[in-house]
């Protein structure tokens, strides 16, 4: 039987990309009785019917599983700050990268408008807090065209998710590394009827190079609602790697005697400002759970 990739979802059908067409699929009853119904970015199995339309009759098994908004197995986030306009947040950046390593996925940092800065050190003063995460950091300018082949590069062949604050540029990018973007959707919603009232949903575009990136950001709630405190410290990835040479089991990384953490704050190798907000992420948490 063939298989597929949900590429967008509407009204309860499934659109299953295959290399010449997609297919229009609905799920059998079966899944919607388990309460289990399939995603945009399931690889599903379906059966072909008379009409040129099919049923999904499996999910395979999900890499991950995002909820807002729902994608399954996406595999990268891009996670952008804006260099300039709006200003760089740190706290929000964090936050990103927090729930994007929650999540399993591998991370990419692009610092957009890069054609603003006036001082390079700006860039460099960033580059040196995050070095020691070792996520890949790229610089990108739409106005001056800079970056965009290295994040095509780093694109191909996943499946990959923007998310970051509103205005940092994620739609700018997505147009950048899809230039035909805004005609295929136009044409598409044509062809669908789609009318003002249908709820818009996310979608996958393919990209020229291979790969799929989703139209719609990920990670549109930021609170630390389902998480412990315990997990935190696995979501910074310098912390991590030093945790295991904490005296304490279950350090928390907060004032505890023989904290291989701490030591690396005070010596420099882990960037005193990401443990600062570490520590305010973990009080967060404490706070939601008191409730
Ligand atoms: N100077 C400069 N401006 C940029 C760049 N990238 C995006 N912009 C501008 O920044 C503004 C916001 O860009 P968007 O791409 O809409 O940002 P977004 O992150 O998709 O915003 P939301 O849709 O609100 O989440 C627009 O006016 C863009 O023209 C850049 O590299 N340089
Ligand atoms: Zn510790």
């Amino acid at each position: 039987m063939p298989e597929g990739r949900i590429v967008k979802a509407i009204s309860g059908f499934y659109y299953v990309r295959m290399p010449d067409m997609d297919i229009r699929c609905r799920a059998r009853g079966v899944f919607k009785k388990r309460k289990w119904s399939p995603l945009v970015g399931d690889i599903v199995t379906f059966e072909r019917t008379e009409n040129g339309e099919g049923w999904v009759t499996d999910i395979h098994p999900r890499k991950t599983e995002l909820m807002r908004p729902p994608i399954a197995n996406v595999e990268q986030a891009i996670v952008v700050g804006s260099l300039k306009q709006p200003e760089l947040t740190l706290d929000l950046l964090d936050r990103f990268l927090v729930h994007a390593e929650r999540e399993g996925l591998d991370i990419l940092i692009c610092l957009t408008k890069e054609d603003l800065v006036e001082d390079e050190k700006l860039i460099d003063q960033v580059r040196a807090i995050y070095d020691p995460t070792g996520y890949p950091i790229i610089t990108t300018s739409i106005e001056k065209n800079t970056g965009i082949e290295e994040l095509k590069r780093e694109l191909a062949g996943k499946l990959s998710v923007f998310a970051g604050q509103s205005g940092v540029g994620k739609s700018s990018l997505l147009n950048a590394v899809l230039p035909h973007l805004a005609l295929a959707t136009g044409e598409v919603s044509r062809k669908l009827g789609r009318g003002r009232h249908t709820t818009r949903q996310v979608e996958l575009l393919d990209l020229p190079g291979g790969g799929q990136v989703a139209d719609t950001p990920g990670f549109s709630q930021l609170s630390f609602m389902e998480m412990e405190e315990t997990e935190l410290s696995a979501c910074f990835p310098e912390m991590a790697l030093r945790a295991p040479r904490c005296k304490f089991r279950g350090c928390l990384h907060r004032n505890e005697p023989g904290c291989a953490v701490l030591e690396a704050c005070e010596n420099g190798e882990i960037d005193k400002g990401r443990h600062q907000r570490y520590l305010q992420f973990l009080e967060e948490i404490h706070d939601n759970r008191r409730y």
